[in-house]
């Protein structure tokens, strides 16, 4: 049987990520001095949710967060929630349940509206309550003759005045929203036009005609809408899949409480791991680390693969702080701005900057010359992902023309891979190649898919803390792409060639692919919860894993018959036609 016969049963889906990626990694500044904050009484249920070994402290740095009173292990599932409000973009309202978050291929679209999908009755009798303010909202929308779908901040919005006009402004679940941090008193001008557009937009929707109306709200002002608006923008949440692609915006105030680091020790998924459907979306604070009795849980609020400028930038624009953690101090090089050592020491120099042309290797002190390659390279990268990114969907062969000529120059010029933007427009190149495989899958583009994964998992292991959810799902990507059927398996070439061949072709292919899968099984076990065998994802490559063990089974007894085969021939024992 011939080695392409043994590997039809495969699955051919190429990726386990719909499409495009977004955010990061790990641990905590030091813990600062915090008291047990007593304006949240649990007695008066409030954070219900949360459980007894987490604690609610407030530090003079970043004020309310949680803290762990005992020890929690990685992988340990810290707690679960279901959102307050949450709504899903606009280009998953026809492809995702507007209740419980999840894909289908037969949603049922709501006739009225005739703008959210839900999987069936089930899940659309659960969203009645909301939904029906929010379809004549819709539908008043569509009547007036405006194309667009309001945004889903917008729509997210909508579900939480209608959820507090419901629940009445004494309800647990209302102070709850009230309860969170609001930056309307010390708003930036930069903010501050975000903030007007998105309130303006929330009254239309609602379609209220007057201030009086507001009151009906639970609300007595405009300032009030004003501080819900800037409560939502400072604890708003993107719902991902469990392949991590965005599907929505969210708010939970247990979930908002935890502060920020660069290097959390925790993560936030939605790994979909059985829950019903009622519970979902379930958000899931996971541990990445050992926690230590009374120290503070972090997560990232912004993709962390970024170097610290673009770090700090994004949390002062959106969060109004300036990160003190402790990789935003850390003053040692750091790989997502390095250049590898001139002399191949493995040490890495600080990527040059206009105002600081000279630098070092941290390692052997080795003076790195090529600076302007170096900082051309990085500006034209930067330009060249900022319009491949803008491209990607409405133009994605010219996105695909920009990535394939910006990688090489920065590679040449020795970044690390986890430099930015080269890891960006690797990720960027990887996404696009396999959009472009899609339909019929052509050996040069598949092993250019692989050799992009291979070096997007590379980036993200030099930056990210293992079992971060990233790290896994992108080594779950490149096992996937490895199992892939070789549409024209290259014939093999001499021991020396074949050492020295990325991506391998044929058996050692599918081994390697085994191998990864295996890896990416473990990480994910760990980012998305041990108790939720790395969630749909983990459970997904699971069954690649299994598939691949019977198949390389096969194929070793495959082999092992061809042999004999030929031996027999050469014996003369039987005849080979
Ligand atoms: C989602 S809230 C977190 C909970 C918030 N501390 C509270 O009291 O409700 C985000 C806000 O917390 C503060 N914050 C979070 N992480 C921080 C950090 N690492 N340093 C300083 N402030 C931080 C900032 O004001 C930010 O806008």
């Amino acid at each position: 049987m011939s080695f392409a016969k043994l590997k039809a049963v495969r699955e051919a889906k190429l990726s386990y990520v719909t499409s495009d990626t977004p955010q990061a990694s790990q641990e905590s500044s030091a813990v600062p001095s915090q008291v047990v904050d007593k304006s949240v009484p649990v007695s008066e249920n409030f954070h219900t949710t949360i459980p007894d070994y987490l604690e609610i402290r407030t530090s003079p740095t970043s004020g309310r967060g949680l803290w762990s009173k005992q020890a929690c292990h990685p992988g340990q599932v810290l707690f679960a929630v279901k959102p307050h409000a949450a709504a899903l973009s606009d280009d998953r309202l026809d492809s995702h349940c507007s209740q419980c978050f999840g894909p289908g291929d037969n949603l049922k679209r709501c006739t009225k509206c005739q703008t959210v999908y839900y999987c069936d009755s089930t899940c659309q009798n659960l969203d009645w309550p909301l939904h029906k303010h929010e379809c004549l909202a819709l539908q008043r929308i569509a009547a007036s003759g405006e194309n667009s779908i309001p945004s889903d901040a917008i729509r997210c919005l909508g579900r939480i005045m209608w959820k507090r006009q419901k629940q009445g402004s004494a309800s647990a679940w209302t102070r709850e929203i009230d309860l969170l941090q609001s930056h309307n008193q010390d708003l930036p001008a930069s903010a501050y036009e975000l903030h007007t557009h998105l309130a303006i937009s929330l009254v239309r929707y609602l379609g209220l005609s007057s201030p009086s109306e507001i009151a009906s709200f639970g609300m007595s002002s405009g300032a009030d809408l004003a501080n819900l608006v800037s409560r939502f923008v400072t604890n708003t949440f993107t719902i991902t899949d469990p392949s991590l692609t965005p599907l929505g915006a969210s708010v939970s105030p247990p979930v908002a409480l935890i502060n920020h680091s660069c290097d959390p020790n925790a993560v936030v998924v939605f790994p979909r791991a059985r829950a019903s459907p009622a519970q979902e979306p379930l958000m899931q604070v996971i541990a990445l680390r050992e926690i230590a009795p009374n120290e503070e849980i972090l997560t990232a609020y912004i993709d962390t693969t970024l170097p610290k400028p673009l770090r700090q930038t994004a949390l002062r624009e959106t969060y109004l702080f300036s990160c003190a953690c402790q990789l935003c101090s850390d003053p040692t090089v750091d790989p997502r701005e390095a250049v590898w050592c001139p002399k191949a020491c493995g040490g890495m120099c600080p990527t040059p900057t206009e105002e600081n042309s000279l630098s070092r290797c941290t390692k052997c002190r080795a003076v790195l010359q090529k600076t302007e390659e170096v900082l051309d390279a990085v500006r034209i990268g930067q330009q060249a992902l900022d319009k491949a990114t803008a491209l990607q969907f409405s133009d994605p062969a010219k996105a695909r023309q920009l990535t394939t000529n910006l990688i090489p120059i920065l590679a040449s010029a020795g970044v690390t891979p986890a430099s930015h933007p080269l890891l960006a427009l690797t990720r960027l190149h990887q996404a696009l190649i396999i959009a472009a495989l899609s339909g019929a899958p052509i050996q040069e583009l598949l092993d250019e898919a692989v050799i992009a994964a291979t070096k997007a998992t590379a980036g993200l292991g030099l930056v990210l803390r293992y079992g971060h959810p990233m790290r896994g799902i992108a080594r779950a990507e490149l096992g996937k792409l490895l199992a892939v059927d070789e549409p024209a398996p290259r014939a093999p070439g001499s021991a020396a060639e074949e050492a020295l061949r990325y991506p391998p072709s044929g058996a050692k292919r599918l081994r390697l692919a085994l191998e990864t899968l295996v890896q990416a099984r473990a990480e994910l076990n760990f980012g998305f919860g041990a108790t939720n065998e790395g969630g749909l994802v983990g459970r997904r490559v699971r069954e690649d894993v299994v598939r691949l063990e019977r198949e390389l089974g096969v194929w070793k007894k495959g082999v092992g018959e061809a042999l004999q085969d030929a031996r027999e021939a050469g014996t003369g024992k039987r005849t080979v036609i």
